[in-house]
């Protein structure tokens, strides 16, 4: 008899606590208490959009719908408002060129707007040469004709012929068959190589082309979530390895494989870039793109630059482009420097063209480079 109302007494206990956990839990959904703790692997590697976006979401959220990315040709027309400190440049020089009859001081001041914009000494010294001749002969300081004037020659300097398009499109193989179009993109960590990737990816979407994304960043694992989540959004698929430290070569070799089995236009590859020393920098991508070449050739070797860092840039942009043949540079970080004359430095130091800059953080922040809308963004 004991036995069965101890029984009984347990059963009631169970009840009880299940009835008071129920209450609570819908207690605290009509209250919309605190979400359920992240993951927090997760909650690392989300960039803020999409933490916000999580963050808001309901519970039960129907899949997500693909975004669809800004088309290409109006974004250097959107982001230019953002290289308004670069303009600080070209008002400094219009404001000189106007004086007139202009005095030695006059020129010393250009000279210095040049270098301190990060023009680079070579190119500052014909520029100022140029323009010595041409005030002289022009024998005007009418402010459009000044104008201009500094126009012509700013655009001359950047260049207006080299070839500034991503090279994106399948090659035939020796087989005959199409092979996608292969970018390994190298740079120092931190100049924002992986999220130019993600970029360049979106960039390659808005433009109907099928990408493979592959995270070579082995040495950090964030940087393969960063990619993923990333290009989840757009629906591009990412190649990476399951353990940290991995091959960089192998995941490469994966990612240009997938996409040739999937019959991708473009195949983007993200490196480590860690600047130890030149001959491992030179091993390490040399490997990779050896690799890469076993599968499809490699077309284009982006380096990516932040345009902060001034000389300490251009001396890591060197001993990359020691390394491995750089096809094209990447300008990150452009916004919110006035430094942009390192546009000019950098092409004439290693001899290619910058083919995209990045203007901001948002997913769409990455223009390809027209040197018109540049030098326009300068003068204004
Ligand atoms: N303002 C601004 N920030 C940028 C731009 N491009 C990248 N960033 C920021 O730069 C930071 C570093 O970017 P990552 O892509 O992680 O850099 P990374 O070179 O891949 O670094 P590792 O993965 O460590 O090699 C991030 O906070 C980016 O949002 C840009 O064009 N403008």
């Amino acid at each position: 008899m004991t036995e069965q109302i101890a029984l009984l007494l347990a059963v009631v206990v169970v009840l009880l606590i299940a009835v008071g956990i129920g209450a609570t839990a819908l207690l605290r959904r009509r209250r919309g208490g605190p979400p359920p703790t992240p993951d927090p692997d997760q909650a690392e590697v989300l960039d803020p959009d999409v933490e916000a976006a999580a963050a808001t979401a309901p519970a039960a959220a129907p899949a997500p719908t693909l975004e669809r990315p800004e088309p290409v040709a109006t974004r250097m027309q959107r982001l230019r408002a953002r290289l308004a400190r670069s303009g600080s440049v070209g008002q400094a020089l219009l404001s000189v060129l106007s004086r007139g009859d202009l005095s030695e001081s006059d020129w010393e001041e250009i000279e210095d707007t040049l270098l301190l914009a990060d023009v680079g000494v070579g190119p500052t010294t014909e520029l100022m040469d140029t323009l010595r001749t041409r005030t002289k002969v022009m024998g005007t300081t009418e402010p459009e004709a000044v104008r201009a004037m500094l126009r012509e020659e700013l655009l001359a300097l950047v260049g207006t012929t080299a070839d500034r398009r991503l090279a994106a499109t399948p090659v035939l193989g020796d087989d005959g068959e199409p092979h996608p179009a292969t970018v390994l993109v190298v740079g120092v960590n931190g100049t924002g190589k992986t999220t130019t990737v993600a970029k360049l990816a979106r960039v390659l979407v808005a433009e109907d082309k099928d990408v493979v994304l592959g995270a070579a960043d082995t040495f950090r694992a964030a940087a393969a979530d960063q990619l993923g989540t990333w290009g989840a959004r757009v629906g591009v698929e990412v190649v990476r390895s399951d353990r940290e430290g991995a091959d960089p070569a192998s995941v490469a070799f994966d990612a240009v494989r997938q996409g040739r089995e999937s019959g991708a236009d473009v195949v983007l590859v993200d490196t480590a870039g860690r600047l130890q020393n030149k001959q491992g920098l030179m091993d390490e991508l040399g490997k990779i793109k050896r690799v890469m070449s076993r599968q499809a050739p490699v077309g284009e070797v982006l380096l990516v630059l932040d345009a902060t860092t001034g000389q300490n840039g251009m001396r890591q942009a060197q001993v990359f482009a020691e390394a491995v043949d750089i096809t094209g540079i990447v300008l990150t970080k452009l916004d919110g420097t006035a430094k942009g004359g390192i546009v000019v430095a950098v092409q004439r130091e290693l001899g290619v063209p910058v083919k995209f800059v990045g203007l901001g953080e948002g997913p769409d922040d990455l223009a390809p480079f027209v040197p018109e809308e540049f030098v326009e963004a300068l003068l204004s």
